[in-house]
């Protein structure tokens, strides 16, 4: 005798009940004809049934994803008197959710390593039409997992459908590149993506929506983002150069001898590239300026500005592609970053809109300190 789980559909409670396996047929999951929620035992079905290499149907993004389609009362469930104290709802859309960096993301997301151990999320899984059986398979990786914290789950392919109301837009969804390519070069294929989801973004989410662009060239993706949507304040359109200051962290941690949590005021100035410029000059050390603990100038200027700059394509050299677990930390930090009080003296990057951020720069109004600028 096994614990079996049966599905019903949206509105009704999910049924766990002991089970012999010859009860297991009568609670097989059932479902409407036309319904269009995915579930996990329906994909788990069409595996079995050999109907995995049919392209699946197009599933309402607003309906939950298996066991996330369940209706419950989150204040009055009285098993998570926790919950009586949690925050409202935060609804995250995450784009390329079935790729590698996601893969690593959204499961620190679900945890409440992001956002915190008082708030709850949704997310809302973008996919393109080729991943969208991958995409089946992450949704039920979280359902598998059982985060508390994890109250909604929806997928979909149409951005129209999975940014609505969406509080952050984390735009991962694009192609990688390969050795010896360099990121620019990703901007015939990837740019319009960017086009397009900013207009859906425009459309369809939260006024105030926080958006991330990770897929590269990121910060020209961003700004393509960004001019696609222009209801949305140009102040919340982030190119992810987080990545690039965690590296450069580590190169002056390593030549100076130090634990990385040392380094601090670290700055990138430009675009997420070979072109990007770690500033050296500003980053300090133990409270000290960089320069004052690491004498070696020439090491500074040639050999950590080339490593930093190099890192990603050096990389993927090794693992044939590209970083993914460090770029979901990155992605990490950068939200803490935008959602808490930075440390009394320090600052950390972010690819930002130059013309907006001058201005606010010189009002002095903003109370957490930006280092950063975004670029075509
Ligand atoms: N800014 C950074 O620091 C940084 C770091 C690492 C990678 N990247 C970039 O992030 C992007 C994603 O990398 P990855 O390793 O996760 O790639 P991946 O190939 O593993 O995953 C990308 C996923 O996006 C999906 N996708 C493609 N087009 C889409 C669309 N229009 N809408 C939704 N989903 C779509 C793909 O099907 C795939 O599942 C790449 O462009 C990569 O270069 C940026
Ligand atoms: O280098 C890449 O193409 C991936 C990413 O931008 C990185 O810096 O690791």
């Amino acid at each position: 005798m096994g614990l079996s789980t049966a599905y019903s559909p949206a509105g009704s409670r999910l049924v766990t009940t002991p089970l012999g396996a010859g009860a297991a047929q009568l609670l097989r999951p059932r479902r409407t004809p036309l319904a269009t929620v995915r579930c996990s035992v329906d994909a788990a079905k069409q595996v079995q049934d050999g109907a995995a290499t049919v392209a699946p149907e197009k599933p309402a993004s607003r309906k939950g994803f298996g066991v996330f389609s369940t209706i419950y009362d989150l204040k009055a469930d009285s098993e998570h008197c926790k919950s009586k104290s949690w925050k409202k709802l935060v609804s995250i859309a995450v784009s390329g959710a079935a790729g590698m960096i996601s893969n690593h993301l959204l499961f620190k997301l679900a945890s409440g390593e992001v956002f915190g151990q008082d708030q709850p999320i949704a997310l809302k899984l973008l996919g393109s039409e080729r991943s969208f059986q991958a995409l089946e398979g992450v949704a039920m990786e979280l359902e598998d997992s059982l985060y508390p914290l994890l109250r909604e789950v929806s997928i979909g392919m149409d951005p129209y459908e999975v940014f609505e109301d969406v509080d952050w837009a984390l735009l991962i969804g694009a192609k990688p590149r390969g050795p010896g390519m360099e990121r620019a070069a990703l901007l015939d294929i990837n740019g319009q993506i960017y086009a397009d989801q900013g207009k859906a973004l425009n459309a369809v989410a939260s006024p105030n929506v926080k958006v991330i662009v990770v897929g590269n060239p990121c910060n020209t993706n961003a700004l393509i983002c960004m001019k696609n949507a222009p209801n949305i304040p140009a102040k919340n359109f982030h190119a992810l150069t987080r990545l690039d200051e965690n590296r450069a962290k580590c190169q002056l941690a390593l030549k100076a001898g130090v634990f990385y949590d040392k380094v601090s005021n670290m700055t990138i100035w430009g675009n997420h590239s070979t072109t990007q410029v770690p500033d050296f000059l500003n980053a300090k050390i133990d409270g000290r300026p960089a320069k004052e603990v690491i004498k070696d100038t020439k090491w500074l200027e040639e050999e950590f500005t080339l490593t930093v700059q190099n890192r990603g394509g050096v990389l993927i050299q090794k693992w044939g592609r590209s970083s993914a677990a460090s770029t979901a930390v990155s992605i990490v930090d950068a939200i803490r970053s935008l959602v808490t009080p930075t440390p009394e003296g320090d600052w950390f990057s972010s690819g930002v809109s130059l013309y907006y951020w001058k201005s606010l720069w010189h009002s002095r109004e903003h109370r957490v300190q930006y280092a950063m600028q975004i670029k075509g």
